[in-house]
């Protein structure tokens, strides 16, 4: 892939936004460590460079900074926030603490007409998150725009075509935000390329092709969104070269194996191979209360598993998995390396046991970008649009032990809860969502007796990422009509709660 523009990451949090912008315009762009940036310049040959927003001060010790080489590829440059503050000591200006910190929309006035204001409105609303400020121009530079708050909100070199600005046009706050991002790639830098993903989908197949020649590929399908594409892209390049495996681990939810085998061999013709593994998957978890220990004990049945059947492919050669771009960044970004909350199992995420070498078409792209591509390739729309569903499945959505007749009676539940999203046609319009059994026993009152049965809890969030997610606000009609159907139609449940709960502090799943 012809990278045209390249970002270099100094830690913003809003990195990621830069490059699904260029994209969202049709410029291909990736992102790179800042500590990488003159090498991966040297190697990509992109046809120009953005320093991303940080949260360090440049005037720190141990700011980040970049290799001065690279201002003189004779690339033109975009500096965003801390980008620009770099920009500026580099070049011999002045950035000084501000008196007061700017977070929040600005109104952007433009002093002269510059190829990157080009079609913006004059002035514009822009988001400002900073509290340093460039106090003295650098050499070579002048202003093209201000804010009430920041009299150089927008800086040009015309000679070196270095651009540095206050605010982010990356975050939607920023109204014309994309207009400028793109000008920077198509009127600065001369980006001509339109990079979709039917483009995208022929440059991959060619690419399988050429690397697996005659061999075969394993790929460990779960019938979710990302292994389902990264599954339908191989098929389409190398065919029954394809080995597609998917694990009934028993924890899975109602119908979801007939459904997944369904999708495969009638809609998309890939002959699957279904492992029956409920077994074991279930006499390990028996008398497991603990969360970690409960995905511990799944991870490593997964590989168990992949293991066992992996050897009766001698000539499987690769193993292909659905990684996608935010896991990439994740495991390179310069910021520190996070806490461990939970151990999100990822079957392909495991090399010890790998003799195989690695398949990851979908590593640089994001996931709604891999729903465009999934539509692409001919998936059906309600795989491709099918919520998130963790490989550890129901046994993290039953508090405590897991057994056959919780399992049960939860799949019953969470078929209701779907069913119900999906009449009221509220199923697209959340992120995920799914029932919890509690384990909690409370009294009711049913046809004049007393019961004395488990709660289930309903989990409906929306999110773009699944970092950070809010909880639903669903119609009460809905909610009493999933309520009262689950408590009419499943044995054994007598309760029904919404959880109101918001990531951070909860997290999407219950264990
Ligand atoms: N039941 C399963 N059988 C085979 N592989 C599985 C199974 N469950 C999970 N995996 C593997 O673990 C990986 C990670 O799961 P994850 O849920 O993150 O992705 P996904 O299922 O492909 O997509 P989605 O995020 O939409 O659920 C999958 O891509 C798949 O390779
Ligand atoms: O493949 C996965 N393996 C896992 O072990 C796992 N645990 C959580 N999830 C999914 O990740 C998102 C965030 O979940 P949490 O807020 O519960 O951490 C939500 O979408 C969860 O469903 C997992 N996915
Ligand atoms: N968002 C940013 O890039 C912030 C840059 C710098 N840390 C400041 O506060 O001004
Ligand atoms: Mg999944």
């Amino acid at each position: 892939m012809q990278v045209e523009i390249l970002i270099l990451d100094f830690g913003s949090q809003y990195t990621q936004l830069i490059a699904r912008r260029l994209r969202e315009e049709g410029v291909y762009s990736e992102i790179v460590p800042y500590y990488d940036g003159l090498k991966a310049a040297t190697q990509k040959k992109p046809k120009g460079i953005i320093f991303s927003g940080g949260p360090a001060s440049v005037y720190d010790k141990d700011a980040y900074r970049v290799d001065k080489k690279i201002y003189e590829l004779g690339l033109p440059i975009l500096g965003i926030c801390y980008g620009m503050q770099l920009i500026t000591v580099d070049f011999g200006g002045e950035v000084v603490r501000a008196d007061h910190h700017e977070y929040g929309k600005a109104e952007l006035f433009i002093d002269e007409p510059h190829k990157i204001f080009k079609d913006v409105s004059n002035p514009t609303i822009v988001w400002m998150s900073h509290s340093d400020r460039v106090e003295k121009l650098p050499n070579g530079f002048k202003r093209i725009a201000h804010t009430s708050n920041a009299p150089y909100a927008a800086i040009v070199n015309e000679e070196k075509e270095i651009y540095a600005i206050q605010f982010h046009p990356e975050v939607a706050h920023s109204v014309e935000g994309s207009k400028i991002l793109r000008n920077f790639a198509r009127e600065v830098c001369g980006v001509t390329s339109k990079w979709d993903m039917a483009h995208f989908a022929k440059e991959q197949i060619k690419k399988i092709k050429e690397q697996v020649g005659n061999d075969k590929v394993i790929c460990a399908l779960s019938g979710g969104v990302d292994s389902s594409v990264t599954a339908a892209l191989l098929h389409e390049a190398i065919g029954d070269q394809l080995i597609p495996i998917f694990v009934d681990t028993g924890l899975l939810r109602k119908n979801e194996r007939e459904e997944v085998e369904h999708a495969f061999k009638n809609v998309l013709h890939v002959p699957l191979i279904t492992v029956d593994a409920r077994d074991k998957f279930l006499s390990r978890l028996k008398g497991v209360t603990d969360p970690e220990e409960k995905r511990k004990i799944i991870g490593h049945t997964f590989i168990e598993v992949f293991e066992e059947e992996a050897k009766k492919h001698k000539d499987a050669k690769y193993l292909a998995q659905g990684t996608l771009y935010p896991d990439v960044i994740e495991s390179v970004s310069v910021k520190g390396p996070s806490k461990t909350i939970k151990s999100h199992h990822n079957v392909g995420g495991l090399p010890e046991w790998m003799k195989f070498e690695l398949i990851e078409p979908l590593r640089e792209l994001f996931k709604d970008e891999v729903r465009k591509l999934g539509l692409e390739l001919g998936l059906p729309e309600d795989l491709v649009y099918r919520h998130p569903f963790p490989g550890p499945g129901l046994a993290i959505r039953i508090m405590g032990e897991v057994n056959e007749k919780d399992l049960e009676i939860l799949r019953e539940a969470d078929y209701i809860l779907i069913q119900e999203l999906k009449a009221w046609g509220l199923y697209n319009k959340v992120w995920q969502a799914f029932a919890v059994l509690l384990n909690v026993r409370s009294v009711g009152v049913m046809g004049d007796n007393r019961t004395y049965d488990n709660a289930v809890a309903i989990r409906c969030v929306s999110s773009t990422d699944g970092m950070t997610a809010t909880f639903s606000h669903l119609p009460h009609e809905f909610l009493e009509k999933v309520a009262t159907r689950i408590i009419n139609e499943v044995n054994g449940i007598n309760r029904v709660v919404y959880d109101i709960s918001s990531k951070p502090p909860a997290t999407i799943e219950w264990e």
